[in-house]
């Protein structure tokens, strides 16, 4: 059974049809891209995954449950997580400061005025696991205003994992990276994704992170689900080259 399973989805806003009749089944465990060209309707999938609107028909499930209409709040709960959805990241503070305050966002202690000794330390814990799983450690009383940009996007993945996701949406997360700052990123995805077993289902722009990272592949175009494999598929496949590769698929 498929961990997402998104089933004859169509979105309208007003009389534009953004998506048409989607399906998109991901598997637990999976590295999975969402490419197509602009206004293909990614960042509308995406945002009825993660549950910012509801879908005009079809539905959602995830992990055989019914999520369609859920809140993203609710949905945060069951593990579906997508990179500044609850916590907002306060480019003031340090990144300790920040995983801290968004580990006491998913552990509900947020709103306490008072922490035991025992809770601060579990906290802590967490913080520190957070921060070592993405090699933040060396960085963690830094103003995240002051870090390059690479970084500050890798300390947007650290808030996201502190939310414990099974299934973590990344709106490109290489998006104005340096190629050093990219290759980091994606070191850091593979590993995240072997050693937390996660989900993970990205939109990306490009084309050479796409077939890098990804395990397989779903073309949208133009409202419509085009074409759906693995990376050598999708090169191979006419439709596609001829809807959005075009010269890049050389
Ligand atoms: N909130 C909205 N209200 C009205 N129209 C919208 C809204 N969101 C998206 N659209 C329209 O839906 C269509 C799909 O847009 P969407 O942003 O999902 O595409 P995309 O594939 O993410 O594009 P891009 O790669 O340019 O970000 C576009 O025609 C867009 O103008």
């Amino acid at each position: 059974m498929s961990l997402l399973n998104v089933q004859n989805v169509s979105k309208k806003f007003g009389q534009l049809a953004a998506l048409s009749d989607i399906h998109l089944k991901v598997e637990q465990g999976e590295i999975r891209a969402l490419l197509g060209p602009n206004g293909a309707g990614k960042t509308t999938l995406f945002n009825l995954i993660s549950g910012m609107f509801a879908p005009t028909t079809g539905s959602i499930h995830f992990d055989a449950v019914e999520i369609t209409r859920q809140s993203v709040e609710q949905r945060v709960r069951t593990g579906i997580v997508r990179t500044f959805q609850i916590t907002e990241i306060f480019k003031e503070l340090s990144v300790y400061e920040n995983l801290r305050i968004a580990v006491e966002a998913d552990s509900g202690i947020s709103l306490r005025p008072w922490l035991s000794a025992a809770r601060k330390h579990a906290v802590r814990r967490r913080v520190e696991e957070l921060l070592d799983a993405t090699h933040l450690s060396g960085k963690a009383y830094r103003e995240v205003g002051e870090l390059a940009h690479g970084d500050q996007r890798v300390v947007e993945v650290a808030m996201a994992l502190a939310m414990s996701p099974r299934l973590l949406l990344l709106d490109e997360p290489t998006a104005g990276m340096s190629d050093h700052e990219t290759e980091h990123m994606v070191q850091l995805l593979r590993q995240l994704h072997q050693e937390f077993d996660l989900t993970i289902l990205f939109v990306e722009h490009d084309m050479h992170l796409v077939f890098n990272l990804a395990e397989r592949i779903t073309i949208l175009d133009n409202g419509r689900w085009l074409a759906e494999g693995t990376p050598q598929e999708i090169a191979a496949d006419e439709r596609v080259q001829a809807a959005y590769l075009g010269s890049n698929a050389a």
